[in-house]
């Protein structure tokens, strides 16, 4: 796939424009596409008979010109996914192997949870048969993938402050992957290809948004993050300061600031859930579920001698408090060791890895080489500084240009 990343917004599709190869990653609780749609403009020769923008690559095999596009749904709400994909006629427009027969069956990739339970569903409505790719499998591709084709794809984050990560494609691995989506999992990656799961937490983002909305009745995940931009949480959070009299506990390492015990004032403070503020119950718990998957993924990183630690899922939606909290926990407990990293396509891992397995069945030829490197997480707001509220997250809208080589 040749890659031109552009901060670019993507225009509505046209509908001339051919959508093609869409691939799905199911999850506990988002489900998220990954596809790519022909330019209908391209003044590249044409010789396919759907008119899709098609030029000659390598050996003589079509090129395909076009963008990749990426969207999510809740996975409670996936009529309206199906909905999207029907409206978008991406079922009609070129899963079948390049030149096959139309009337040949209609297969998409897929990974997640939900591509088994959801299979007879999108059979059901969409005529579409689910190809089922291994969930980790696809992270794994999709992670090194991103490292690889996009500059800035990698950054840390500290102090507010955010830093590119240039990779070294020699000395990639090993690394450890940890994807924080409903529950989260912990992979050594070795190569492409080559990698294990050592570990994983049903602390979760699902525990986040699950507790989060019980607790503070929030309607939507992003109001909940919301909330936490505004909260404080010592006034839930048990500090040591608050067991020591205000004093540090220096002969152990911890100032008088450090969270001794997530929510544990509320355990003496004879208060109902009704008299905390919501904003400080959410970012009590952002901080505790933070803390507590930066503390494991240090632990297994340490257990295997890893010094880089990537993290991804939508859990994190480039959310400060929540990469602060994070980098912070891994920079404490490796005594500034280890380093937390993470990804700007974050959530999309596990789609991008589907729509790579294209390849491994031989419907693509991937190639990569990247144009331009933009950000747009910052381009917008001229800076490497992620203010609060910050907008780390990959808009929806963001395209990637480039080009798929058809084998
Ligand atoms: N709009 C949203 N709605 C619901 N959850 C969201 C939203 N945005 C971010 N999240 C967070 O992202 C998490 C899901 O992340 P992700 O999509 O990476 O995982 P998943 O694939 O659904 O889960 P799993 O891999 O465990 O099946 C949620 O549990 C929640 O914490
Ligand atoms: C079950 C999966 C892999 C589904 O994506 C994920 O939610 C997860 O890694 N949960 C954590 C399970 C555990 O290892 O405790």
């Amino acid at each position: 796939m040749d890659i031109v990343e552009s901060k670019q917004i993507s225009e509505p599709i046209k509908s001339e424009a051919q959508i093609s190869h869409l691939a799905l990653d199911i999850g506990g609780s988002l489900i998220k596409l990954v596809y790519f749609s022909t330019n209908s403009d391209s003044s590249a020769s044409s010789s396919s008979k759907d008119s899709v923008a098609v030029s000659s690559g390598n050996e003589g095999r079509p090129v395909l010109e076009g963008k990749l596009h990426f969207a999510k749904f809740e996975t409670a709400k996936i009529n309206d996914c199906i909905d999207f994909i029907r409206s978008k006629q991406l079922r009609l427009s070129g899963f079948q192997k390049h030149g096959a027969p139309a009337g040949e069956k209609c297969t998409i990739k897929a990974t997640g949870g939900g591509a088994y339970k959801y299979a007879d569903l999108f059979k059901e409505k969409l005529g579409i048969c689910l190809d089922k790719e291994d969930e980790m499998d696809c992270l794994v591709a999709g992670s090194n993938f991103l490292l690889k084709a996009v500059h800035t794809e990698a950054f840390t984050y500290m102090d507010g402050q955010k830093e590119f990560v240039q990779i070294d494609h020699d000395d990639l691995y090993p690394y450890m992957l940890v994807n924080i989506g409903s529950g989260v999992s912990m992979i050594k990656v070795d190569g492409p290809g080559k990698f294990e799961r050592v570990s994983g937490t049903n602390v979760g983002g699902g525990t986040f948004w699950g507790l989060g909305r019980l607790l503070t009745k929030c309607k939507s995940f992003d109001e909940l993050l919301e909330l936490s931009h505004r909260g404080n949480n010592r006034v839930i959070d048990m500090l040591v300061g608050d067991i020591y009299g205000g004093m540090d506990y220096t002969k152990i390492g911890l100032s008088s600031t450090t969270i001794a015990s997530s929510f544990g004032k509320a355990i003496s403070d004879n208060k109902e859930l009704e008299d905390y503020k919501p904003e400080d119950i959410s970012r009590s718990l952002l901080r505790m579920i933070s803390n507590n998957i930066g503390q494991i993924s240090y632990l297994n990183a340490l257990r295997f001698g890893l010094k880089r630690i990537f993290f991804a899922g939508f859990f994190i939606r480039g959310h400060a408090y929540t990469m602060d909290t994070i980098a912070v926990a891994v920079h404490f407990w490796s005594k500034g060791e280890a380093k937390a990293m993470f990804l700007k396509h974050e959530g999309f891992l596990g789609a991008l890895g589907s729509f790579m397995s294209y390849e491994k069945h031989g419907f693509l030829n991937l190639k990569v080489h990247q144009l331009v490197q933009q950000s747009p997480v910052d381009a917008s707001r001229g800076g490497d500084k992620i203010h609060d509220p910050p907008n780390g997250e990959l808009n929806e809208n963001q395209s990637i240009d480039c080009s798929i080589c058809l084998s």
